[in-house]
C-alpha cells in the first residue's frame, strides 16, 4: 500500500516538475500561435501543436518532400517546426519576390548553436552573418577583391592550369583502373584554392581525401540550421553536437594555425609576400582595432582565430565546386551523344595545337549548357542557404512575420515541368541561343543563389568547372566497370549539402590525347 501511495506520490511530482518545465514552451508557443492566427501566412498542411509539420518532412528527401507540397499547396508554402515559421519558395516567380523585391527584409541568416561553441564565428564568416552588416560587407568585400574579382582571376589563372595539369599527368598514369574520380577532382579543387590563398597545396593526389573532406562536412553540418537550432530543448540536450563543434574547432585550428601563424612572423619581419592570406591577415588585425573589436579577438584562445575561420568558409566550398563536376561527369557517362558533341566542340577550338586555355573556354556553348544543366539537375546547395526575415514584409499578399526562416527551394525550381520541358533528363540543348545565365538574373536558375547573399565564389567556381570539364573530356575516354551499360548508371542523389551521389561514382579512364593546360 504504502509502496503505491510512494508511487503515486512520485508519478504526480514528476507530472508537476515536467509540466512546470514544459510551461514557458507551451506558453511561447501559443502565444506565437495566437499572434500568427491574426496573420494571412501562405498556405501549407495543418500544424501539430510544439512539433509543427516535422511529420510532413522526411529528412532523408526533404528537398522532394518540399517539392510535392509545392504541387499541392502553391508555389510559396508555410510550415511550422517548434515556434518557428518557415516559408518555402518553390517557383521562378515567388524566388524572385524573395531574392530580389524584398532582398533587403529577407537578407538575415538563422543565428545558430554554432555561434554560442565557436567563438568568433558569427563575426568572422561571411555565410553565417545574422546581418549584412559593416562587417559581413567588409569580409565580402575583400574576398572579392582579392580572389574573384577579374583582376584577381586573371592574376591566378596560371596556378590553376598548374593543378590541372598535375590532375591530367596524374590520371594519365590510372589507364585501365577504376578510378573513384570525384576524389582526385577534390583533392585538385582544393589546392587550387589553397593556392590561391595561401600558394601552398594542402594535399597529394595520391592522398586518400576522405579525413579532409569529413572535417570540411562537419563545419557545413553544423552552419545549417538542424532541427536542434529551431527546438531549443533539443539543442539545450543535444551533447553530440556541442562536442562535434568543439572537436571541429580544435581541428580547424591545427589545420590552419601553423600556416597563419608563419605568415604573421614573416609579415612582422616585412618577408612575407602578398597572396589572400597575408592581405586577410593584415586588414584583419587593422580592422579588429578599428572597430574596438580587439578583446572579442583575444578571448578565441588561439590568437589568429577569426583569420582561420574565414579561411577554413572559403575552403570548404571545394566540395561544392568537385560534386558539380562528379555530377557532370556522370550525367555526360550515361548520355554519351552530350559527351560526343562537347568533345567535339572542344576538339575544334584547340585545333592540332595540343594546347587549352581558360581563355577558350568561355566562348564555348555547348561547354556551358552542359554546366547549366548539370546545375539546373543537381544544385549542389538544393534550398541554397536559408535566409532569415529581419523584418516584417508582404510577399504576394501573405505576411511574412520578423525571424521567420526562408528558403528558395532551388531544386524543385530546377525540376518544375511547367518551367523546363521533359525537366528531369539531361538536355544541354534546351540552353543553347537563350539569355539564361547563372549570375542570379534568371529566377528559374538559381544554383548561385542572387541578390545580396549571392555566392560571390560564383566566378571561380565557373572558372574551374570549365577548364577541369573540358581537359577530362578532352584528354580521356571514360567508362563503367565491369561493362556496366553507360545508360543504367544510378542516379540517386542524397540530401545533404552538397547534394550529392548516393553512391560513389567509379570510372575507368583510356588517354585519348596529349593536351598542355596554358
Ligand atoms: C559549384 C560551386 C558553388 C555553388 C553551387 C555555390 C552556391 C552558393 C549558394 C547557393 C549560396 C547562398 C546564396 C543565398 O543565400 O542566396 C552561396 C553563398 C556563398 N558562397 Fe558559394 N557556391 C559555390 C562555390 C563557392 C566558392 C568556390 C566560394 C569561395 C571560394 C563560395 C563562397 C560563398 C560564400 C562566402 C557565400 C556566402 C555569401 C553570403 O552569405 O553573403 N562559393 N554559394
Amino acid at each position: 500500500m504504502d509502496t503505491i501511495a510512494l508511487e503515486v506520490t512520485n508519478s504526480n511530482q514528476y507530472l508537476l516538475y515536467a509540466t512546470l518545465f514544459m510551461m514557458p514552451i507551451l506558453l511561447h508557443a501559443f502565444s506565437r500561435c495566437k499572434a500568427n492566427n491574426s496573420l494571412h501566412l501562405p498556405p501549407g498542411p495543418r500544424a501539430w501543436p510544439i512539433i509543427g509539420n516535422i511529420l510532413d518532412l522526411d529528412g532523408e528527401k526533404t528537398h522532394t518532400c518540399l517539392a510535392n507540397l509545392a504541387e499541392i499547396y502553391g508555389p510559396l508554402i508555410s510550415l511550422r517546426l517548434g515556434s518557428k515559421l518557415i516559408v518555402v519558395a518553390s517557383s521562378p516567380a515567388t524566388a524572385r519576390e524573395i531574392l530580389k523585391t524584398h532582398d533587403q527584409a529577407l537578407s538575415g541568416r538563422l543565428t545558430l548553436r554554432i555561434s554560442n561553441v565557436i567563438p568568433g564565428v558569427k563575426s568572422s564568416m561571411i555565410v553565417l552573418s545574422a546581418e549584412c552588416n559593416q562587417r559581413w560587407r567588409f569580409l565580402r568585400s575583400t574576398a572579392r577583391t582579392e580572389l574573384f574579382s577579374c583582376r584577381a582571376l586573371e592574376s591566378h589563372s596560371k596556378l590553376r592550369a598548374e593543378k590541372v595539369q598535375n590532375m591530367l599527368d596524374f590520371l594519365g598514369l590510372k589507364g585501365g583502373v577504376v578510378v573513384a574520380i570525384v576524389d582526385v577532382l577534390y583533392a585538385t579543387i582544393v589546392n587550387i584554392l589553397t593556392n590561391t590563398m595561401m600558394s601552398k597545396d594542402i594535399i597529394n593526389l595520391k592522398d586518400n581525401v576522405g579525413e579532409l573532406r569529413k572535417f570540411s562536412r562537419s563545419l557545413v553540418e553544423l552552419a545549417v540550421p538542424s532541427m536542434a537550432d529551431i527546438f531549443p530543448l533539443v539543442g539545450a540536450l543535444d551533447f553530440q553536437a556541442k562536442r562535434k563543434a568543439r572537436d571541429y574547432k580544435e581541428r580547424n585550428e591545427a589545420l590552419w594555425a601553423d600556416t597563419v601563424s608563419e605568415r604573421r612572423g614573416k609579415q612582422d619581419c616585412g618577408t612575407s609576400g602578398a597572396d589572400f592570406l597575408d592581405v586577410l591577415i593584415q586588414q584583419s588585425f587593422d580592422d579588429f582595432r578599428s572597430h574596438g573589436i580587439k578583446s572579442q579577438y583575444i578571448t578565441c584562445k588561439n590568437a589568429h582565430s577569426l583569420g582561420i575561420i574565414h579561411v577554413q568558409e572559403l575552403f570548404v566550398t571545394s566540395d561544392s565546386v568537385s560534386t558539380t563536376l562528379g555530377w557532370a561527369m556522370s550525367e555526360l557517362t550515361k548520355n554519351q551523344n552530350a559527351m560526343l558533341k562537347l568533345r567535339d566542340e572542344i576538339t575544334n577550338a584547340i585545333g592540332g595545337t595540343g594546347l587549352l586555355s581558360e581563355s577558350q573556354l568561355a566562348k564555348l556553348p555547348y561547354l556551358q549548357a552542359c554546366i547549366k544543366e548539370t546545375l539546373r539537375l543537381h544544385p549542389p546547395s538544393p534550398f541554397l542557404v536559408p535566409h532569415c526575415a529581419v523584418q516584417s514584409c508582404k510577399v504576394m499578399d501573405y505576411d511574412i512575420p520578423k525571424n521567420s526562416l526562408v528558403v528558395v527551394n532551388a531544386y524543385a525550381i530546377g525540376r518544375d515541368h511547367k518551367t523546363w520541358e521533359d525537366p528531369l533528363s539531361f538536355k544541354p540543348e534546351r540552353f543553347l541561343g537563350k539569355n539564361l545565365d547563372l549570375k542570379g538574373t534568371h529566377y528559374e536558375l538559381l544554383p548561385f543563389g542572387a541578390g545580396r547573399r549571392n555566392c560571390i565564389g560564383y566566378p571561380l567556381a565557373l572558372k574551374q568547372i570549365q577548364l577541369v570539364l573540358a581537359s577530362l573530356v578532352h584528354a580521356f575516354d571514360w567508362f563503367l566497370p565491369s561493362g556496366m551499360d553507360p545508360e543504367t548508371l544510378d542516379m540517386s542523389d542524397e540530401f545533404r549539402v552538397p547534394m550529392r551521389r548516393a553512391s560513389p561514382l567509379l570510372l575507368i579512364l583510356e588517354k585519348r590525347n596529349d593536351l598542355r593546360i596554358v
